[in-house]
């Protein structure tokens, strides 16, 4: 009987089976949850429905998170096949190219802070917002977030001012969750996690080297995987997690612990 029996669960953000969210369904499942998914744009449909089956669900909802319309229906649709349900995982980053590469002020734009932002930081709280109404007691709400939000990290740029107003979104939503009008325990959490190469990766300058240095500075001395993440995840939208809440977790082998000088490198 696993850790997540009895528990329904909407991940966003699969996209491919590298996709963060692709690691948390999966550690999710092993341990018993039921899951339904979100992608975006009706071309991806048949993908995340073969997805979805292989964790045993037909649940598939189209949300693109710009949209405050296809927020609030995705809930309500997901309200009517589920009643009530047991949380989420939002696995959603975006900011355009220009933001997250090169010098921060020469890709830094008014529009390109907004996108990010909006994507990156506002759709987590705007989710469980619209979520709130089909919450369960000892539901769980989960977004991902990275070492940029607090340190500067090459080309991270924009990125790393949205996973900032993400974490402290992490903070004030736990609060107002907390304990609801009517009594409800809502926990929210963040997972820092460290590099991966996934499709929101892709194309990102020198992220090879960046995936190098972090592997020979932790003191895990490898980069994490999406097992790694997804384990750490079905642990915090579980009972096991009962007491944790408005707290970031960091799954990066140690690396943001370090000074990044350990004794065989220098
Ligand atoms: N890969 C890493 O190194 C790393 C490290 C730490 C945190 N993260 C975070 O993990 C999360 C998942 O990223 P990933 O690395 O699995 O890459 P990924 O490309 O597999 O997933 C990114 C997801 O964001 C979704 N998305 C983008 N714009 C959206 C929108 N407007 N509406 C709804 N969904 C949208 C995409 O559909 C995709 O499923 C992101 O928040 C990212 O910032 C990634
Ligand atoms: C780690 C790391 C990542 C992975 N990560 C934590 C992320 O959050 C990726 C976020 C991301 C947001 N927007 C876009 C893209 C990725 C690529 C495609 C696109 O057009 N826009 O991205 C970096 C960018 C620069 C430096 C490090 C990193």
């Amino acid at each position: 009987m696993g850790f997540l029996a009895g528990k329904k669960l909407l991940i966003t953000g699969v996209l491919s089976n590298r996709s963060i969210a692709y690691g948390i369904a999966r550690a999710c499942h092993q341990q018993g949850a039921e899951l339904a998914f979100s992608y975006v744009g009706e071309r991806f449909k048949d993908r995340i429905s073969e997805f979805a089956a292989e964790f045993g669900s037909k649940l598939v909802f189209d949300c693109d998170v710009a949209d405050d319309a296809q927020i609030e229906k995705m809930f309500e649709d997901l309200g009517a096949a589920w009643g009530k349900f047991d949380g989420f995982v939002h696995s959603i980053g975006f900011a355009p190219r220009e933001a997250i590469a090169g010098n921060f002020l020469e890709g830094l734009s008014r529009e390109g802070f907004r996108i990010a932002h909006d994507i990156s930081a506002y759709s987590f709280p705007a989710m469980a917002k619209a979520a709130l109404p089909y919450l369960n007691d000892k539901s769980s709400l989960l977004t991902l977030s990275y070492l940029g939000a607090l340190r500067s990290i090459p080309n991270y740029n924009t990125m790393g001012l949205a996973k900032a107003s993400l974490e402290a979104s992490v903070r004030y939503l736990a609060e107002a969750v907390g304990r609801t009008q009517d009594g409800r325990a809502i926990r929210a959490n963040g997972i820092s996690a460290g590099p991966i190469k996934t499709l929101a990766a892709s194309g990102i300058k020198d992220f090879g080297k960046l995936l190098g240095r972090v592997a020979d500075a932790a003191p895990l001395r490898r980069n994490v995987t999406i097992e790694d993440v997804g384990n750490v995840a079905a642990f915090l939208l579980s009972d096991l997690a009962s007491g944790v809440t408005a707290e970031i977790t960091y799954v990066d082998g140690g690396f943001s612990q370090t000074a990044g000088l350990s004794a065989d490198q220098v």
